[in-house]
């Protein structure tokens, strides 16, 4: 088995379908998340579940992760929540967005370093580029997670590559309603709701190239040059 890829926050949505994507592809993968996976059909994506927004549950995972495998390919920062700016929201966006990923950087590069290739990828957004007068401490938190990667990529160079991946919209929420989502597609140059498909394919452009480190892929359909947008 090759070594797995950790990706946080794949037991629904975008994080689900990355993971079956890498499944298809040949990749053994470990979901971290509250909730599992559901994909009994691909017996190479396993579930560990942990809430990252606690330290006893990041140590649980780091504890499996080390007694299960001997390496690690790749770990994907994708756990998030986009909560609005209620009072104790931008403490929990701080552990989901940084704190963990912070941690889980430092205790999983030994395992990252023995790959003979390794790459962490953290999950950003392209509001950390102008922020969100709607949601502050969610652009900040991931403005943070963004800034991360700069940090990352120069101390674990060359063994493991750091990067980071700038989507606009993807998939609206399930209970998003027809003013939000028009309004939301009018937004961006490229006016559709693309799924998770462009962060899927930055993914896998960032696990094959051999000269990227310290970066970040923008999949916004041209937002920041949409006047007014
Ligand atoms: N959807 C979009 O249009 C956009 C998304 N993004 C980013 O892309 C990524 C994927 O987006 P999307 O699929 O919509 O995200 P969702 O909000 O739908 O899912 C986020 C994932 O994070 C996990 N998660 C939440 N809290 C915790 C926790 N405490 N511990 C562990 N896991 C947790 C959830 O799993 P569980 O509940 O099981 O714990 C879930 O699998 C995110 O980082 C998001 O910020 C950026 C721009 C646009
Ligand atoms: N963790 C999440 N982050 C974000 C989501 C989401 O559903 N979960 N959704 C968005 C919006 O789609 C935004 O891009 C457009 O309104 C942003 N981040």
């Amino acid at each position: 088995m090759n070594n797995p890829i950790l990706i946080t926050g794949a037991s629904q949505r975008v994080g689900l379908e990355l993971a079956i994507e890498l499944a298809k592809a040949g990749h053994f993968v470990v979901n971290a998340s509250r909730n599992i996976a559901h994909t009994p059909e691909y017996p190479n994506i396993v579930s560990f579940q942990t809430d990252l927004l606690l330290a006893e549950d990041r140590t649980a995972l780091v504890s499996y992760l080390k007694a299960n495998y001997p390496g690690l390919r790749a770990v994907i920062h994708n756990a998030s929540l986009w909560l609005d700016d209620g009072v104790d929201n931008l403490n929990t966006m701080f552990k989901l967005h940084v704190e963990a990923p912070y941690h889980l950087n430092h205790e999983l590069a030994p395992l990252l370093a023995k790959s003979e290739k390794s790459d962490i990828i953290h999950i950003c957004d392209e509001t950390s580029t102008r922020g969100s007068k709607s949601h502050i401490a969610y652009a900040a938190t991931k403005a943070a997670l963004q800034n991360m990667v700069l940090s990352f990529a120069e101390k674990l160079a060359p063994d493991i590559r750091v990067n980071a991946i700038l989507p606009g919209l993807l998939i609206l929420k399930e209970n998003s309603d027809e003013a939000y989502r028009s309004q939301t597609l009018k937004k961006a140059l490229l006016e559709f709701e693309p799924g998770s498909r462009p962060l899927i394919d930055a993914v896998f452009y960032l696990l094959n190239t051999q000269y990227s480190t310290g970066s970040s892929v923008v999949v916004n359909g041209g937002r920041h040059l949409k006047k007014g947008g």
